[in-house]
């Protein structure tokens, strides 16, 4: 895994935001800091002390918005599905909460795929940064949905049954079915010139359940992204809903039962404050309103039942 660092520095790319603003001044509603979601609604704002909560160090991350598969209910992974308009606006709501919540970054991580990467601009652009140093992998990327990419999620499940879609979205271990080669976006996938600094050909996925998409992201978490943390970098990860899962899991030493209930909304910044071992020291919390988190994220559940 030392090469992990030097694929990393090779991608470092700088931010140049000249071609084409995303954001709009002022266009988003501005977002306000929450405190715990998980204990918010009890909390209110009287608990500054909770809420408030510091450690030594703190992450960002954020599930890119919206994405134009996302908004048709599609499975997606691999496939590299463009920001909805309404994903347009998540990301520079995004930004702007950001920057209500004086936030700045040094270094940026994001995923191979576009709508990440576009999420993580409109961020920047919004939070008015300049030019940070912008690390791309695929280790970020969303799973490998294998053969269920591109299949409509409500449709899979009127097909296959509520409980198996379940198992193929949430369950920690079990994967979908493989994407095989004369699947429709196999091609697109596998001969991606995104691709030729990696995976290698024999870990180019064709499907990853939870567990496998730790096991490609937690050493990249480890070894590239925790080592800035420590160096004293401030870090904004974006990236997606499971591959996010996956590094939520891992910090809060969630059972593999209980990271079945996390789903992670579309373009909603959320925060870590971690002790000098890169320990939560609270728990994780959204930059946007509570109700509206809640709501994303229910919605977010109910998209696998049959409808
Ligand atoms: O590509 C996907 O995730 P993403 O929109 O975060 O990139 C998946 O289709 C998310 O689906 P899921 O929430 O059913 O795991």
């Amino acid at each position: 895994m030392a090469g992990l660092l030097k694929t990393a520095m090779a991608s470092q790319l700088l931010v140049h935001l000249q071609s084409g603003p995303m954001c709009s001044v002022n266009e988003a509603q501005p977002a306000v800091a929450i405190g715990q979601l998980r204990s918010y609604s009890k909390c209110e704002k009287k608990c500054p002390g909770e809420e408030q909560k510091k450690g030594k160090y703190q992450i960002v991350m954020i599930r890119h918005g919206e994405s134009e598969w996302n908004q048709k209910n599609l499975f997606c992974g691999w496939f590299d599905a463009a920001l909805s308009d309404k994903g347009k606006q998540e990301a520079c709501a995004a930004g702007n909460a950001v920057k209500d919540a004086k936030m700045k970054f040094d270094v940026a991580f994001t995923s191979m795929l576009t709508r990440a990467q576009e999420t993580l601009l409109a961020v920047l652009e919004a939070s008015e940064h300049g030019e940070i140093p912008i690390h791309k992998t695929w280790r970020l990327n969303e799973r490998h949905y294998g053969s269920l990419t591109g299949l409509n999620k409500a449709e899979t499940a009127k097909k296959f049954g509520e409980e198996k879609v379940k198992v193929w979205r949430r369950s920690f271990d079990t994967p979908p079915p493989p994407m095989e080669k004369d699947h429709k976006y196999y091609d697109a996938i596998v001969n991606d010139p995104r691709y030729c600094d990696g995976p290698k050909p024999e870990e180019f996925p064709m499907f990853e359940s939870l567990k496998l998409t730790i096991e490609r992201t937690l050493p990249y978490w480890n070894e590239v992204i925790v080592k800035q943390i420590k160096e004293g970098m401030k870090v904004i990860v974006a990236a997606h809903g499971n591959s996010l899962r996956g590094i939520v899991k891992h910090l809060d030493q969630m059972s593999n039962e209980a990271i079945m209930g996390l789903n992670l909304p579309t373009g909603i910044p959320f925060v870590y404050e971690l002790d000098e071992c890169i320990k939560p020291v609270a728990p994780m919390r959204f930059l946007g309103d509570p109700e509206t988190v809640k709501k994303a994220m229910e919605s977010v559940a109910k998209q696998g039942k049959a409808k």
